[in-house]
């Protein structure tokens, strides 16, 4: 199988949820043994989030199907952080996970191109599975990283509707009466109709904060053929039910991320007294199995892996 579409959704059915857990190292956050006797250089910073994200990937890899390093934590890192990167993101592939880099890359078509061959697919010198990129440079700034993905069997994840508050002052602009995000969504719709393999989703999936259900529900319907990626989950106040309008009746379509919920959940006060600092790997196991549990009561994905789902 060489397609990031179908690669998904085998995943998604096989460990039946869409949760995707976000690797995104902050050195004050990190647990005290990851801290302590230890210089806060950059080197010495890149080595704690690295050896701490190879622990979040053996409690995940068993439970959920993707993660998500953000590269902007291993480059405050500089040149040690990025190496620390590369070793994460190795170590998630060969646990078996799916590694979407997020990265919000974008530039002009030719600067562009060297993105895309730098980072999709695991032939590539950084490996990702899938890469998330921002539209603002427009629809010539996304073509070369589509022409790579589609030649690698690897994805995308394009802005369309982001999670934060401020997202609205571009993306909400009005152009012939129709929000901005939707001309963006129109072109991401365009690079996955039809697609038929295994699910229904193309390899060129969306961005769609889980803050904004009513656009997460208008998109939906306008994208049928197309991946979420979904963040705002929990820290950002998206809830389980905020999504639920993002997946199919099959529980397919959307990928729901959750990062500092999941990885510092030793510091959330449902989990502190049970957990706290010492236990921290069952902080996050407990965070991202009540996760689990939230989006199959509340959404479709209970459906995944049920005797009437395909
Ligand atoms: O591209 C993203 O993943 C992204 C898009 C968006 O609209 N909002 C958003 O929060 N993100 C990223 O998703 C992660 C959310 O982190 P938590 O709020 O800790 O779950 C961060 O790495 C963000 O950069």
């Amino acid at each position: 199988m060489n397609h990031f579409g179908e690669e998904l959704a085998v995943a998604v059915r096989r460990c039946r949820n869409p949760v995707v857990v976000g690797l995104d190292p902050r050195w004050e956050s990190l647990p005290a043994s990851f801290r302590q006797n230890r210089a806060s250089d950059t080197e010495s910073q890149a080595i704690a989030y690295e050896e701490f994200c190879r622990e979040v990937v053996d409690v995940v890899a068993p439970l959920v199907p993707a993660v998500k390093p953000q590269a902007a934590f291993f480059e405050e890192c500089g040149p040690a952080g990025m190496l620390a990167l590369a070793n994460v993101m190795a170590y998630a592939r060969d646990k078996g996970l799916l590694v979407i880099l997020d990265g919000k890359r974008n530039d002009i078509g030719s600067t562009a191109e060297a993105y895309a061959r730098g980072y999709l697919g695991r032939s590539s010198v950084w490996g990702a599975d899938a890469l998330t990129i921002s539209p603002y440079l427009g629809a010539d700034s996304l073509q070369p990283f589509v022409d790579v993905a589609v030649e690698r069997g690897a994805g995308l994840f394009v802005l369309v509707k982001t999670s934060n508050p401020g997202g609205g002052m571009l993306q909400d602009q009005l152009i012939d009466g129709q929000p901005l995000y939707r001309t963006v969504a129109q072109y991401v719709a365009d690079q996955s109709a039809g697609a038929t393999g295994q699910g229904g989703y193309g390899s060129v999936g969306a961005v769609v904060g889980a803050t904004y259900p009513d656009q997460l529900a208008e998109l939906r319907a306008a994208m049928p053929n197309t991946w979420f990626l979904v963040p705002g989950y929990g820290s950002q106040g998206g809830t389980a039910k905020d999504t639920a309008a993002a997946f199919d009746a099959q529980g397919l379509g959307a990928m729901i991320n959750n990062s500092r919920g999941i990885i510092f959940a030793h510091q959330r006060p449902e989990y502190k007294d049970s957990f706290g600092d010492s236990r921290w790997q069952g902080a996050v196991e407990a965070a991202t199995e009540d996760m689990i549990a939230q989006l199959q009561a509340e959404t479709a994905v209970g459906k995944l892996g049920s005797s009437d789902s395909p």
